[in-house]
């Protein structure tokens, strides 16, 4: 088999809800998942050994070792065959949309698919919980429904089509420092959504939730408040944080919409990463 390349799309919390602290330490959550167009891309060839190379603009200081997520999943397939993987490292690293953890899941597919391992979405995710919270949603990237930590997934019809524009301040928070510092939780009573007819029946939907985690990434990177003010000054839909922050979205209805207000940003705060995009709402 030659080269062939994976999408590693980013990952949305529409919203975030979460509830107590389980035994094994992490939160029981309840969260609409979505994907965009924007992600890391990575690409597998045959290979001695596993290798990683990295690139890409937020390539630079992240290790290509033993605990890169990239290599921990190659390691937890558990064969002795080799690939040659290069990431193309687009999404800034620890910024609430889920880059590493797009990554391992894209590692998984796509050496599932060199190494004909014949391993369907469900096997797949079944090796990333082990990795990491955010993969098995990672897997198919499709929009979910994620409860438990992250490991019980409901698939979602299509979503209607909204564009997006991700901003991140350049600072990096960890997660587990966000949660942390969580006082107020929504908790995970929420039934399952219903089927959204249109843009403004999900807006409507999304705006009575919340990130819970929104409040204490705002104490912990106060940038957050500046990001989500300046989303909203550019007339929005809904603007928010995702997962542990600090990247926010804006919600647009067009595309149009959305590149105006990535280059109004743009403009206006030089050292933000601002990327217009579109959500997914089919298998990437
Ligand atoms: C916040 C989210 O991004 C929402 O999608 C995820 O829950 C985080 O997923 P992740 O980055 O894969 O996080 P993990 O590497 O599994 O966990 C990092 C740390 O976050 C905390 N953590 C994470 C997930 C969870 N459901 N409860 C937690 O309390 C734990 O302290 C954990 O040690
Ligand atoms: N391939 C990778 N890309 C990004 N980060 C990686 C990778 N491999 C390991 N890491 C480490 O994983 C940590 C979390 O990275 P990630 O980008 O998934 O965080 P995140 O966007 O905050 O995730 P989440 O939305 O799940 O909270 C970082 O501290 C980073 O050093």
């Amino acid at each position: 088999m030659t080269s062939f390349s994976v999408s590693a799309p980013a990952k949305i919390n529409l919203f975030l809800h979460v509830g107590a602290k389980r035994p094994d330490g992490f939160h029981a959550l309840q969260s609409l998942v979505a994907f965009t167009e924007a992600g890391d891309e990575l690409s597998f060839a045959p290979g001695d050994g596993v290798s990683l190379d990295i690139g890409g603009p937020f390539g630079k200081g992240l290790s290509a070792g033993e605990d890169n997520l990239i290599v921990r999943a190659a390691r937890a397939l558990g064969t002795s065959q080799g690939a040659k993987i290069v990431l193309t490292k687009n999404l800034p690293v620890a910024s609430g949309i889920g880059g590493g953890s797009a990554d391992c899941a894209a590692t998984l597919r796509g050496l599932s698919k060199l190494w004909n391992l014949g391993k369907d979405s469900l096997a797949l995710q079944k090796v990333g919980e082990e990795l990491g919270s955010d993969v098995p949603v990672c897997i198919t990237s499709r929009p979910q429904w994620m409860e438990g930590r992250g490991e019980i997934l409901t698939e979602l019809p299509s979503l209607p089509p909204l564009s997006i524009v991700l901003v991140n301040p350049g600072v990096g928070v960890p997660t587990g420092k966000v949660f942390g510092a969580l006082k107020e939780r929504r908790g995970v009573e929420l039934p399952l959504p219903p089927y959204f007819t249109g843009a403004d029946h999900l807006i409507g939907y999304l705006k009575s939730t919340s990130n819970d985690l929104e409040a204490p990434a705002r104490m912990i990177a106060p940038e957050v408040n500046a990001v989500l003010e300046a989303i909203a000054g550019e007339g929005a839909l809904l603007s928010r944080m995702s997962g542990s922050g600090a990247t926010c979205f804006g919600l647009f209805a067009t595309e149009t919409d959305a590149k105006a207000a990535a280059e109004a940003l743009k403009a206006a705060h030089a050292g933000w990463w601002v990327m217009p995009s579109r959500l997914l709402s089919t298998l990437v």
